[in-house]
């Protein structure tokens, strides 16, 4: 079969895009796709057809259907002085966005903070959390399964754990109970991977030891979903921003008053009053999750970068920006709760996301908590920069000169 006769098999339906890859290899079947959109659409792609990537790799743990790659453009803001417990030393950063300024804003913050002696960062908490939804016939029942689960950990433990080399259980908690059904969070440390997949395969082999175990002494419970949405898993969320989730990290900086106004072009004063007045009482009006100017900004950069799930941004987004007048100058932190990210698995092994972690010498076993300290300083520099701009009134400025 040649190119022309495999086409018209798809355009009547008799073959289908995700069938090709068996017969024909990832690399063709990718070009035969493309060719397949061009001729549905009347288009011919110049440009998703220029790539690196290897298509066989893509295909087998990171995108199904593939007809290419789109581009983002990659710039770097640093050198930024981390004083972490991981990461110590300067680091340049990878940030792949379109948004005119924010590069720059994010490298404004990496000098000024370099200059003033670095960020001190720590990751505060680390874990991973899946929540099914299992249902009982009564409330009675929902609750003698909530003492179950109770009684029972260490056998859960085991079961979930039997699925994986890294991930390891280290409680249910909580265990909320709506009517009949129960919303048990299983939390999980994941090693160096992000560890959704992990904690899902893990969870769900959990959920089925806990049904028939119950069912043995005659209790029914049935797992309705083993995401039931208390995890809380890409979506904006006041359990994760309390409880944590992913990587949770605080990144604080002092600046003295000279500083302030030398590299900022404004006060402390003038910061701390745009940080109230915005980030806490604007936030606190529009019922906001993100106490902070930008956070998703930064978090978003690096995230497509170095193969974070971008779907995970909109946790990266939650946190809280403290700018606090000194005698001499101001304190400045910013704190993530919610950072789901990985230095093993899921899009980090995508060749152009590798080398960006390897920029940071961030990639794969033992680098996660490297990684997370590296993103609060730069998440750190970012929003000091743009509070910084807004107090000195410079902020529609930057983004007529560099963004439109
Ligand atoms: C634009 C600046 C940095 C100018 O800032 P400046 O202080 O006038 O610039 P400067 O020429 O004096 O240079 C200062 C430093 O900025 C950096 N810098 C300066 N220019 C460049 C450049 N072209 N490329 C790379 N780096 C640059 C560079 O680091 C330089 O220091 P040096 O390294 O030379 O010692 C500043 O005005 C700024 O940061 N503005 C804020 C922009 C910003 O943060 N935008 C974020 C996106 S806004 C948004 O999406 C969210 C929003 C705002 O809606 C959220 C909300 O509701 O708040
Ligand atoms: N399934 C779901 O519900 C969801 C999936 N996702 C997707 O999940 C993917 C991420 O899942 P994740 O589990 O992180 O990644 P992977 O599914 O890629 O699994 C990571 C793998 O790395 C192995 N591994 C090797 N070295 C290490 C190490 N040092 N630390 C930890 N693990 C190591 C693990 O083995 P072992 O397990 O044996 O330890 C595991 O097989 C992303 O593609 C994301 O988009 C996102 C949200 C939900």
């Amino acid at each position: 079969m040649n190119y022309d006769e495999i086409l018209e098999k798809m355009l009547n339906g008799e073959l289908k895009p995700y069938q090709l890859d068996k017969v024909f290899g990832s690399k063709i079947a990718t070009e035969i796709r493309r060719k397949f959109i061009e001729k549905k659409v009347g288009i011919e792609f110049k440009h998703i057809s220029n790539y690196s990537i290897d298509e066989e790799m893509a295909m087998k743990k990171n995108i199904e259907n593939m007809i290419g790659a789109i581009q983002i453009p990659l710039g770097f803001a640093g050198p930024l002085k981390i004083n972490g417990e991981y990461a110590k030393g300067e680091f340049y950063i990878p940030l792949a966005t379109t948004e005119g300024a924010l590069v720059a804003s994010v490298n404004r913050g990496c000098s000024i903070i370099t200059k003033c002696g670095g960020a001190t960062v720590r990751v505060i908490d680390d874990k991973m959390t899946r929540a099914p939804c299992l249902k009982t016939k009564t409330v009675v029942d929902a609750l003698k399964v909530r003492d179950w689960i109770k009684e029972n950990f260490e056998r859960i433990k085991e079961v979930a754990e039997s699925t994986t080399r890294h991930g390891k259980l280290i409680g249910i908690e909580p265990i909320l109970i709506v009517g009949r059904n129960l919303y048990p969070r299983f939390v999980f440390k994941t090693g160096d991977a992000m560890g959704m997949n992990m904690v899902t395969i893990a969870t769900e082999k959990a959920c089925n030891f806990i049904e028939d175990e119950l069912k043995k002494e005659g209790i029914y419970v049935k797992t309705v979903a083993v995401s039931g949405n208390a995890c809380v898993d890409k979506k904006p969320s006041g359990m994760n921003l309390i409880n944590g989730r992913g990587k949770s990290i605080v990144a604080e900086v002092f600046l003295t008053e000279k500083e302030v106004n030398k590299y900022l072009k404004t006060t402390s004063q003038a910061i701390a009053e745009v940080n109230r007045l915005k980030n806490y009482i604007g936030s606190a009006i529009s019922n906001s999750m993100g106490f902070n100017a930008h956070y998703a900004n930064i978090i978003g950069a690096i995230f497509l970068a170095t193969g974070q799930d971008e779907a995970h941004i909109v946790e990266g987004s939650l946190g809280i920006t403290m700018a606090e007048v000194e005698d001499d100058g101001l304190y400045f932190s910013v704190t993530l709760p919610d950072v789901p990210i990985g230095t093993v698995g899921g899009g980090t092994r995508v060749e152009t996301q590798k080398e960006c972690l390897e920029m940071l010498g961030c990639y794969g076993d033992n680098k996660a908590l490297k990684f997370a300290e590296i993103v609060g300083g730069a998440v750190l520099a970012g929003e000091l920069s743009l509070l910084g701009a807004l107090a000195a009134g410079h902020l529609g400025k930057a983004h007529q000169e560099l963004g439109r």
